[in-house]
């Protein structure tokens, strides 16, 4: 007797270093994960941390047929693992913000005529204008910021206009330097994903459009009516709306899974697809964030976002069309040195050994006698600084920490960074605050406890770190009823709350204040005019 049909839904998550899914049943119970790791289970890609990092040591890329190649291997592993497929009912997915897909003339046609007797990266090799698709972490298009900025009347004017001012991650200023560098690949484009959109288009063989919220991390959008602004695309390269299509909701049903996955795999023809969105806005969802709470992913980037109502644009930090309600908005600022930084210093100081980084954090104490560091390995975006500086109880620069100084230096530097960065934009931390902890680190209850010490609150988890993938499936459900306008908060009211982790330390709040001023005096310190820097 065959098994009944357990109805699931899916969340896809196409990240830096990982391609990542989830399934959930109606009860909203986890009933399935798995990854592909692009730098382990790809290695003919000879990516490092899943991207390729170029000599001027700004570009920053990956192949875009790795991540083709990651989704044939997901399936085939789910397939190979008994995965029903017939029983999703819907899916939706993220990618990592701001990165893109260039399309070749004609791919859609061949798009549309896959045969399901070949993987997918056989089927679109030659479907890529550009192969090596620029990611979140590159930072080499400082002159095409500047040149958008002085376009549109000044970074704050971009900011109010987009929601963030000119940032060299950005996509419209990463399609201006292939316009600029490379005019006749432009011309051979017929269409521009995000890496969002472009997970979706593989599962509708059509191009997907972009999301409002995914979308606002172009500086292209403008966040008010969602519409593209057409003084910078036009700064950015011509025929640009063209090439990008319209946007639509987060909550958008695009369509039903494509004949190819149907017949390949055995997903129901009615299985519907959810727009996808990016990483963090997918990470919003999934963590079930209320009015009040502060959202912390502790990623290859560490990014602190929340739910804000209004938007605030300002010279630092984002403002993101919501990914939930497309009335609201979501904030965010982005610290590029997260997770790699933090293994680093983990082979580094501790052996390679989490354990060992987590016994140092216990055996030292709140505060580190006030010595103080900035680890910036790559160039850091929130402050733009690099380079690793230390600092001893004196303010003087000293060349090094021992081990367990340098371990408990770095956390407590990369936290008191976000709360300083935090408050700096109006962020407040009030008596019911809540850390709502995700990505790999937020399974390490030290690292956690630093966290809630810095902030002088509690932090929860949920109980994934994959909250990305979570949020999709959510995101999923969510879709094929947000015509009746239900909330995304009644559909996962059933969904597990987040759990309680660590509080703060007694009497940490009175030893950090001081140390927090001092982190925000020496960090002018150790900030740069990234113009300067590059010229
Ligand atoms: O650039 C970022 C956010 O603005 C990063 O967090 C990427 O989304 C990571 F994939």
């Amino acid at each position: 007797m065959a098994a009944p049909a357990v109805p699931c839904y899916l969340g896809w998550d196409f990240s830096t270093q990982q391609l990542k899914v989830i399934a959930i049943d109606e009860q909203l119970r986890v009933i399935y994960e798995d990854n592909i790791h692009f730098d382990k289970d790809l290695p003919e890609f000879r990516t490092h941390c899943g991207v390729y990092v170029h000599n001027d040591k700004l570009t920053v890329t990956s192949p875009v047929l790795m991540w083709v190649k990651a989704l044939d291997m997901i399936l085939e592993k789910m397939k190979s693992s008994g995965f029903n497929f017939s029983h999703v009912r819907a899916f939706s997915g993220a990618g990592q913000q701001h990165g893109s897909v260039y399309w070749k003339e004609g791919a859609s046609q061949i798009l549309k005529n896959l045969s399901p007797d070949l993987p997918l990266h056989q089927l679109l090799k030659a479907c890529f204008s550009v192969s090596d698709s620029p990611v979140w972490m590159d930072s080499s298009t400082a002159s095409q910021c500047l040149s958008l900025e002085k376009a549109v009347g000044g970074a704050q004017h971009l900011a109010n206009i987009t929601g963030s001012r000119a940032c060299e991650r950005f996509t419209g200023n990463q399609i201006a330097k292939i316009y600029s560098q490379n005019p006749e690949v432009y011309a051979q484009t017929e269409r521009i994903s995000l890496v969002s959109s472009f997970a979706a288009s593989l599962f509708l063989s059509a191009y997907a459009p972009i999301d409002y919220c995914d979308g606002s991390g172009m500086n292209l959008l403008q966040i008010c009516d969602k519409l593209w602004s057409t003084a910078c695309l036009n700064a950015c390269a011509p025929g640009l709306e063209e090439k990008l299509g319209h946007t639509v909701p987060s909550s958008s049903v695009l369509g039903s899974v494509s004949p190819y996955f149907i017949q390949r795999y055995g997903f129901s023809p009615d299985c519907k697809v959810v727009a996808f969105t990016g990483d963090n806005p997918a990470s919003l969802a999934g963590m079930k964030l209320e009015e009040g709470d502060i959202a912390i992913s502790l990623g290859t980037s560490d990014t602190l976002f929340l739910w804000i109502q209004e938007p605030t644009p300002a010279l630092e930090g984002h403002i993101f069309c919501n990914p939930v309600d497309s009335q609201a908005y979501m904030a965010l600022l982005c610290f590029k040195n997260g997770s790699l930084m933090r293994e680093r210093i983990r082979d580094d100081c501790a052996s390679g050994s989490w354990d060992e980084f987590s016994k140092a954090l216990k055996c030292t104490v709140v505060g580190n006698n006030g010595n103080l560091g900035f680890y910036f390995d790559v160039i850091e975006i929130t402050p733009e600084a690099v380079g690793i500086h230390r600092f001893n109880r004196d303010d003087n620069k000293v060349p090094n920490f021992p081990k367990e100084v340098e371990i408990r230096a770095l956390i407590e530097g990369q936290f008191m960074a976000k709360r300083i960065h935090a408050e700096k934009l109006g962020y407040k931390i009030m008596p019911r605050t809540r850390i709502l902890a995700t990505g790999g680190a937020s399974c390490n209850k030290e690292i956690l406890q630093v966290l809630s010490d810095v902030f002088s609150a509690p932090v929860y988890t949920i109980d994934t770190a994959n909250s990305a993938c979570l949020g999709c499936a959510y995101r999923a459900i969510h879709g094929l009823v947000a015509e009746t306008s239900v909330s995304l908060a009644d559909v996962v009211k059933l969904a597990p709350e987040p759990r309680l982790v660590v509080t703060p330390t007694a009497g940490a709040d009175q030893l950090y204040q001081p140390l927090l001023k001092r982190y925000a005096e020496l960090e002018q310190k150790v900030v740069y005019c990234p113009i300067s820097f590059h010229l």
